[in-house]
């Protein structure tokens, strides 16, 4: 084994108990840190290969702090911890551990965890690794390419967006004094890989519909990779200048400055990424940015060498291919947030990794799923979903694994499970969160030695298969609370994707509406073209805890209601008001599962409580009524009306 392990730890017995044990599985204990200041300087000394970080330690200083300093080395860190309140696994969290146990935990737990954290480590480096040569020998093919100036740096602003999630990239060229030359082209964000680019000439018009900036002459850029995040970059857009307009004019918030050297026959240039997220810029971009320096070099020597071809003065130029967006066309929008979601999927689409889509309830999640199967090389291979919540406890496991003929009473027929039906596909487990306790240790079983149990089966069957699950519960609450297994947990979060609820990115709901009408439209036979601005506001205005599900539904009634070619009146469900004594503040803090179940009762009372049927509560909710039967129970709603 001989990995050496640092155990930061305060509890004596525990650190002697850890020290033993670990030893005894052939690790090597490099210390046994008590507090933050005695873990800084073991590491500095020893440079462990992994550390297990008690939370609450000796001294002021946290373990949740020690990992900032862990993260920036490189070294992966385990929290061992007693404390598993849902704040505490929070904070935790954000600081990207490769494990988490909650005392007391079996000796067993914790060298499967170390196990699955060197792969982790070892898989996460290795595929940076493989992606930045990847970049690298991308950067040079288009240095080698034909194109000219333009297209050629739009090439490379799309293949350093995996990499530097920028939502600008300004790239332009400095005299021998530093100063700013005028042949700066901007390249905006406006989808996944969809960019408007304008010159300093194109800048100009924009800013003269707001006449209070200028575009500065004669700007000295930055002479190193750094970047300016939240408050350093409110410091930095102070003065006037370029930065000042990209944050007052395009709400840029951070900032990556990457200059580029000059050389014997070419001008220095610089690339400056801004971001709309106050914390978009790491010191990984740092020095990710220094070691594409060389590249980059060789990629604007080589345009400034070429004949480039005058770009037209104030005119705003469009991609010079058809917008990939395409891969997504069963997902609309174009809000940074989705952007991002979109840049998550082709991540991890073309690797086997288990994905884990978490977010509200009618956000999409689904739909991503069906993206990274279509997206993955095992796309030629069924895609199974399973809903977990709407399966009965007692028949889960005989549909996710399969039962032989007479395994139990009723099982008068061999059964092929849903993960053998998967096999060499995808598997989508839906509502993951519902799965029952027993199960979970099952489930855990398949992703660790990929093979499943048929039940009353004889021996283990093999499944290739690539596992996506999703579900809209807190889960790291779920843990704290003991109904969901930490292992089970950490083995489906490899490669989290959150979706945004619709609230979050409200600037998609045109686009949606408009491809909802299209397909009602042509499901009805009804010729409507639009909607109308005020029956916009009022969907803009609203804050759909039914998220994009309800606004389907939504939209669908409004077609078939529309009096005309446009849809003038929108029929928002009626919310209750709120309470004169409530407080802002809580109805702000209504949890997710409170917003389903007063939405769930609001449809459930439009229908006077039909659950079935043509105009029942599932159809508009547009979820098989076994699902909302399932989610009425879990969810606390009585069955008191009529079927
Ligand atoms: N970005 C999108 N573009 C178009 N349609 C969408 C989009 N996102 C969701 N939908 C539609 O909204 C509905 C709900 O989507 P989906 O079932 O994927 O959500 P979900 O998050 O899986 O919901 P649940 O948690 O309730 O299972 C579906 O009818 C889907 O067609």
């Amino acid at each position: 084994m001989n990995q050496k392990i640092l155990i930061v730890e305060d509890q004596f017995i525990e650190a002697n108990h850890l020290r033993i044990m670990l030893q005894r599985a052939e690790y090597t204990v490099c210390g046994v840190a008590r507090s933050v200041e005695q873990a800084e300087e073991m590491i500095e000394t020893h440079r462990p290969d992994l550390v297990l970080l008690d939370i609450f330690l000796t001294g002021k200083r946290t373990g949740i702090d020690l990992a900032a300093q862990l993260k920036e080395a490189n070294i992966p860190f385990i929290y061992l911890s007693a404390n598993s309140n849902e704040e505490v696994l929070n904070a935790a969290k954000a600081t990207h551990p490769y494990g988490f146990l909650v005392k007391p935990f079996r000796d067993n737990d914790l060298l499967v965890t170390l196990q699955i954290a060197q792969y982790h480590h070892e898989n996460g480096l290795e595929s940076q690794l493989r992606k930045e040569t990847q970049l690298q020998t991308q950067l040079a093919t288009i240095t080698a390419g034909q194109s000219n100036r333009q297209q050629r740096l739009l090439m490379i602003a799309q293949v350093l967006q995996p990499f530097i999630s920028f939502d600008m990239l300004v790239v332009g060229s400095l005299d021998e004094a530093g100063a700013q030359q005028h042949d700066t082209l901007h390249f905006l964000r406006i989808g996944f890989n969809e960019y408007q680019v304008f010159t300093h000439d194109g800048l100009k018009v924009i800013l003269n519909a707001r006449p209070a900036h200028a575009v500065p002459a004669n700007e000295r850029a930055f002479s190193q990779v750094q970047y300016f995040n939240e408050t350093s970059f409110k410091s930095v857009i102070a003065k006037p200048g370029t930065h000042k307009i990209m944050a007052e004019t395009f709400g840029m918030n951070a900032l990556l400055t990457l200059p580029l050297p000059p050389g014997a026959h070419h001008r220095q240039c610089f690339f400056s990424f801004y971001s709309r997220r106050p914390d978009a810029f790491t010191d990984d971009h740092v020095s990710l940015g220094q070691r594409i320096q060389p590249f980059l070099v060789l990629a604007t020597q080589s345009m400034s060498e070429s004949r480039v071809p005058a770009i037209g003065s104030d005119v705003m130029h469009g991609l010079p291919e058809p917008s990939p967006n395409s891969v997504f066309d069963n997902i609309i929008g174009t809000s940074p947030q989705l952007t991002a979601v979109f840049e998550l999927i082709s991540q991890v689409a073309p690797v086997d990794t288990s994905v884990l889509i978490t977010g509200a309830s009618g956000t999409g999640k689904e739909r991503v799923a069906d993206s990274i199967h279509a997206l993955s090389p095992r796309k030629a291979h069924p895609l199974i979903k399973v809903n977990c919540a709407a399966l009965p406890a007692n028949l889960i496991e005989s549909e996710l694994f399969g039962h032989e003929k007479g395994a139990f009473t009723g099982a008068i027929e061999k059964r092929t499970g849903r993960f053998e039906q998967a096999n060499n596909g995808t598997i989508f487990l839906d509502e993951i969160g519902d799965v029952p306790l027993e199960t979970q240790v099952k489930l855990l079983r398949v992703l660790q030695q990929r093979e499943i149990e048929r039940i009353g089966g004889k021996a283990p069957v093999k499944v290739n298969i690539r596992i996506i699950a999703a579900t809209n519960k807190n889960l790291e609450k779920e843990v704290a609370e003991g109904r969901f297994r930490l292992d089970l947990y950490y083995r489906l979060n490899v490669f989290p994707i959150q979706l945004p609820s619709l609230t979050e990115r409200k600037e998609d709901i045109p686009l949606l509406v408009n491809h909802f009408i299209g397909i009602y439209s042509r499901k009805t036979g009804r010729k409507i073209s639009g909607v109308s601005d005020k029956a916009l506001a009022v969907l803009m205005a609203y804050d759909w805890p039914g998220n994009i599900r309800e606004l389907e539904n939504i939209t669908e009634r409004a077609v078939l209601l529309a009096k005309g070619n446009l849809i003038e009146h929108i029929s928002l469900p009626v919310r209750q008001p709120a309470m004169p004594s409530e407080k802002a503040e809580e109805v702000r803090l209504k949890t997710i599962f409170e917003n389903e179940r007063d939405y769930i009762i609001q449809v459930l009372e439009k229908c006077n409580g039909r659950i079935r049927g043509e105009d029942g509560a599932a159809a508009i909710l547009k979820i098989p009524p076994t699902t909302l039967g399932s989610k009425m129970k879990k969810l606390g709603i009585k069955r008191n009306f009529s079927f």
